[in-house]
C-alpha cells in the first residue's frame, strides 16, 4: 500500500474552523448497565482528536458500536459521552443521528475545537452496504475526513470509505498509522517460529483468514467459538456450541490444508462445557469429542492450556486475535487468562507478541497484562487481515501522501 497523507500534514490554515469529519473505533465493550468495561479503544482515539482541536478544528466524530439491525437503544453511543469529554477535557456534545437536519444544525453550532459525537453510523443500513448516497450525506457535513479507525479499516462501509470519495483531503490519523508502521513492519520479516491464536465468537469473519495464514506462520492455536466448527466437520458433536453450519467444508478443508503447507495446527483437546450461557451455569471439563446434547463448550480445558503452553514456548513472534473462551464469565475466563500470562512472559524472554481486537485487548486489560506486550492493536479483524497481505479498504481509500 502506498503511503498516505496523514492529519500531521494538515497544519494551520488547513485545520482552523474548519469541519473534521472523524471516522473512529469506538465498538467498546459494554455490561449489560452500559458501563464501559474497556476504554483502550477510546483513549486511542484521543491524540488524533486533541491534535485536531489543538488547531482550532471542529471536529465531528463518527463510530458504530456492535452490529444494529436498524436503531437499537442498547447500541447507542450515548453511555461514551461522558468517558469521551473526561479524557478530551470538554463537553463532547451528542446528536440523536449521524445525518439530518438537526445533525447539520449542531455541526453549524460547534464552535472551534469544539467535539460533537454522531450516533451510531450502523443504525443506517446504508452504512454497511457502502450506500454512495448515503456517503454524500456523510461527506456533507465536513471539510475534511480523518480516518483513525484502524479496528473497521477492513470494512468498505460509508464512513470507513465511502466518504473519502466525496470529501477531500481525506487523511490518515495518527492511531491508524502507528497501528499500520507497527503492525506491516513486525510481520514483514517476523521472527521464526511465528504462531497465530485464533478465537474469539466472529467466526464467519475469522475462518476465511485462517487459509492465507498457512502461508505466513509455522503455528496455528485455535480456541474461542471457533473451534466447534472444526470438531462439527471431524464429525463431533458438540451440543448447542456456537457452530457455521455453511462452514464446515471449510473446516474440513483448512485441516487438510495445514498438513500440506506443514503448518501445526493445534485445535483444543478438551474443553470446559456449561449447561446455559451464563455466569452460574454449571461447568465441567471433557474431552473435545464428548460434549452432550444441551451442553455448550465456553471454554478451553487445562490439558489444551498444557499443550498450548508448551508449544507457545518455542515461538518467536506471536499474534493473538480473539479469546480463548467466554472471559467475561469468571468460571469460563482460564483458558484466555494462561494465554494472556504465557504472552506476558514470553514477551519479557525477548519475543514479539502482538493482541489484537476490542475483546482480546479487554480480556489483557483485565488480566493486568496490557503493558507486557509488544503491542495492543485496537484492530482483531483488521490486524488480521494486514497480516494476511490484504490491503485495508479504510486505508486505500486515503489520499497518498
Ligand atoms: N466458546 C465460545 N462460545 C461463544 N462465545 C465465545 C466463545 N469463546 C469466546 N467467545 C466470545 O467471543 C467474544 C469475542 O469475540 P471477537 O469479537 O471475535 O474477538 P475480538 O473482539 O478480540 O476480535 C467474547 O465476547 C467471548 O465471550
Ligand atoms: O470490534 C471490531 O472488530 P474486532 O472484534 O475484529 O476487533 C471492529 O469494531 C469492527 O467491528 P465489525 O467486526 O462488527 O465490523
Amino acid at each position: 500500500m502506498a503511503a498516505k497523507k496523514s492529519v500531521g500534514d494538515l497544519k494551520g490554515a488547513d485545520l482552523k474552523s474548519k469541519r473534521a469529519f472523524v471516522r473512529v473505533d469506538l465498538n467498546v465493550p459494554l455490561d449489560e448497565n452500559l458501563n464501559i468495561t474497556d476504554d483502550t479503544r477510546i483513549r486511542a482515539a484521543v491524540p488524533t482528536i486533541k491534535y485536531l482541536m489543538e488547531h482550532g478544528a471542529r471536529v465531528i466524530l463518527s463510530s458504530h458500536l456492535g452490529r444494529p439491525k436498524g436503531v437499537t437503544p442498547k447500541y447507542s453511543l450515548k453511555p461514551l459521552v461522558p468517558r469521551l469529554s473526561e479524557l478530551l477535557g470538554v463537553n463532547v456534545e451528542m446528536a440523536n443521528d449521524c445525518i439530518g437536519e438537526e445533525v447539520e444544525k449542531m455541526v453549524a453550532a460547534l464552535p472551534d475545537g469544539g467535539v460533537l459525537l454522531l450516533e451510531n453510523v450502523r443504525f443506517h443500513k446504508e452504512e454497511e452496504k457502502n450506500d454512495p448516497e448515503f456517503s454524500k450525506k456523510l461527506a456533507s457535513l465536513a471539510d475534511l475526513y480523518v480516518n483513525d479507525a484502524f479496528g473497521t479499516a477492513h470494512r468498505a462501509h460509508a464512513s470507513t470509505e465511502g466518504v473519502a470519495k466525496f470529501l477531500k483531503p481525506a487523511v490518515a490519523g495518527f492511531l491508524m498509522q502507528k497501528e499500520l508502521d507497527y503492525l506491516v513492519g513486525a510481520v514483514a520479516n517476523p521472527k521464526k517460529p511465528f504462531a497465530a491464536i485464533v478465537g474469539g465468537s466472529k467466526v464467519s469473519t475469522k475462518i476465511g483468514v485462517i487459509e492465507s495464514l498457512f502461508e505466513k506462520v509455522d503455528i496455528l492455536i485455535l480456541g474461542g467459538g471457533m473451534i466447534f466448527t472444526f470438531y462439527k466437520a471431524q464429525g463431533y458433536s458438540v451440543g448447542s456450541s456456537l457452530v457455521e453450519e455453511d462452514k464446515l467444508d471449510l473446516a474440513t478443508a483448512l485441516i487438510e490444508k495445514a498438513k500440506t503447507k506443514g503448518v501445526s495446527l493445534l485445535l483444543p483437546t478438551d474443553v470446559v462445557i456449561a449447561d446455559k450461557f451464563a455466569a452460574d451455569a454449571n461447568s465441567k471439563v471433557v474431552l473435545a469429542s464428548e460434549i452432550s446434547d444441551g451442553w455448550m463448550g465456553l471454554d478451553v480445558g487445562p490439558d489444551s492450556i498444557k499443550t498450548f503452553n508448551e508449544t507457545l514456548d518455542t515461538t518467536q513472534t506471536i499474534i493473538w486475535n480473539g479469546p480463548m473462551g467466554v472471559f467475561e464469565f469468571e468460571k469460563f475466563a482460564a483458558g484466555t487468562e494462561a494465554i494472556a500470562k504465557k504472552l506476558a512472559e514470553l514477551t519479557g524472554k525477548g519475543a514479539t507478541t502482538i493482541i489484537g481486537g476490542g475483546d482480546s485487548v479487554a480480556a489483557v486489560e483485565k488480566a493486568g497484562l496490557a503493558d507486557k506486550m509488544s503491542h495492543i492493536s485496537t484492530g482483531g479483524g483488521a490486524s488480521l487481515e494486514l497480516l494476511e497481505g490484504k490491503p485495508l479498504p479504510g486505508v486505500l481509500a486515503l489520499d497518498d501522501a
